[in-house]
C-alpha cells in the first residue's frame, strides 16, 4: 500500500466517529484532504454535518466535495476536528503548520470538543523536531522577531538555522491569514511544552506549529495496520 493509501484509510477511520449532526472541524494538508472527500460522499448519501476548514485550500475542497461550511462566528463549539500532522510524540504533541495553515488549524482546534489527528505512520515520532518548526510570524520587525525567537531557542535548550519559508515560485510564502513563516531545523526538541510557551510570548511571533494537549486521539496507518493512540490523561 502506498503513502496516499495510508493517508485515506486514516481518515477513512476518524470517518467513523463522526456523527450525524456534528459540527466539524476541517483540517488541511493532504491527508485531512482525505477525510474532506471521504465525508463528502457520506454527506451526498444523507449524513447532516457542518464543517469549519481551516485553509482557504480545505475551503474549496469542502465545497468542491459538497460538505456545507460554516465560521466559528455562527456556532460556538466543535465536536471533533479532524487534521494531518508533521510530526507526532507518544505524548500526542505535535509539528503542524507543514502547509502554512497552523494559525487557523490551531484556532479551530482549540475550539473543538476533540481533536483526531490522522497521518500514515512515518509521522510517529519518540522525539519533535526533526520536521522543521513552522513559526507565523509579522513581517514588520522580523529581525527583532527572528532574535527574540533564538533567544527563546536557547532558553529551551534548542538551536538551528532558521529561513523565511518560500513558495514554489520563489516568493515569500504568505498565510491565509497575510502573514510570513520561519522554519527552524531544531533537530531534537527537548521540552515542547516550554518551548511553544516561550515562543507564544514573543510579540511578532503570531503563532508556532507546536500543538501540545490539542490531539485527543492519533489514528496511524501503517504496513501492519492502523493504531488508534489516546491521548493519556495528565
Ligand atoms: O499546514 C498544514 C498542516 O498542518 C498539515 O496538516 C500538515 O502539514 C500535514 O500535512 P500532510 O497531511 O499533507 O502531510
Amino acid at each position: 500500500m502506498n503513502m496516499d493509501q495510508l493517508k485515506r484509510q486514516a481518515a477513512a477511520r476518524a470517518l467513523e466517529e463522526v456523527r450525524d449532526g456534528m459540527q466539524l472541524g476541517l483540517g488541511t494538508g493532504s491527508t485531512a484532504k482525505h477525510f474532506v472527500e471521504l465525508l463528502g460522499e457520506r454527506v451526498a448519501a444523507g449524513l447532516k454535518v457542518i464543517g469549519v476548514p481551516t485553509s482557504e485550500a480545505t475551503r474549496a475542497d469542502a465545497m468542491r466535495c459538497g460538505v456545507p461550511l460554516t465560521t466559528l462566528d455562527e456556532i460556538d463549539h466543535l465536536d471533533i476536528t479532524v487534521d494531518g500532522a508533521d510530526e507526532i510524540d507518544p505524548e500526542l504533541n505535535l509539528i503542524k503548520g507543514g502547509g502554512g495553515a497552523l494559525l487557523r488549524e490551531k484556532i479551530v482546534a482549540a475550539a473543538s470538543d476533540r481533536m483526531i489527528v490522522i497521518a500514515d505512520d512515518s509521522k510517529w515520532v519518540p522525539a519533535l523536531g526533526k520536521f522543521p518548526l513552522p513559526v507565523e510570524v509579522i513581517p514588520f520587525g522580523l529581525g527583532a522577531t527572528r532574535r527574540a525567537i533564538e533567544k527563546a531557542f536557547a532558553d529551551c535548550g534548542v538551536s538551528g538555522q532558521m529561513a523565511v519559508r518560500k513558495a514554489k515560485d520563489g516568493h515569500v510564502f504568505v498565510t491565509d491569514g497575510g502573514h510570513w513563516i520561519v522554519d527552524a531545523q531544531l533537530g531534537r526538541i527537548v521540552d515542547p511544552p516550554s518551548l511553544a510557551k516561550a515562543l507564544s510570548a514573543i510579540p511578532g511571533v503570531v503563532e508556532h506549529g507546536l500543538f501540545i494537549g490539542l490531539a485527543s486521539s492519533a489514528v496511524l496507518a501503517g504496513g501492519e495496520g492502523i493504531r488508534v493512540i489516546e491521548r493519556r490523561k495528565p
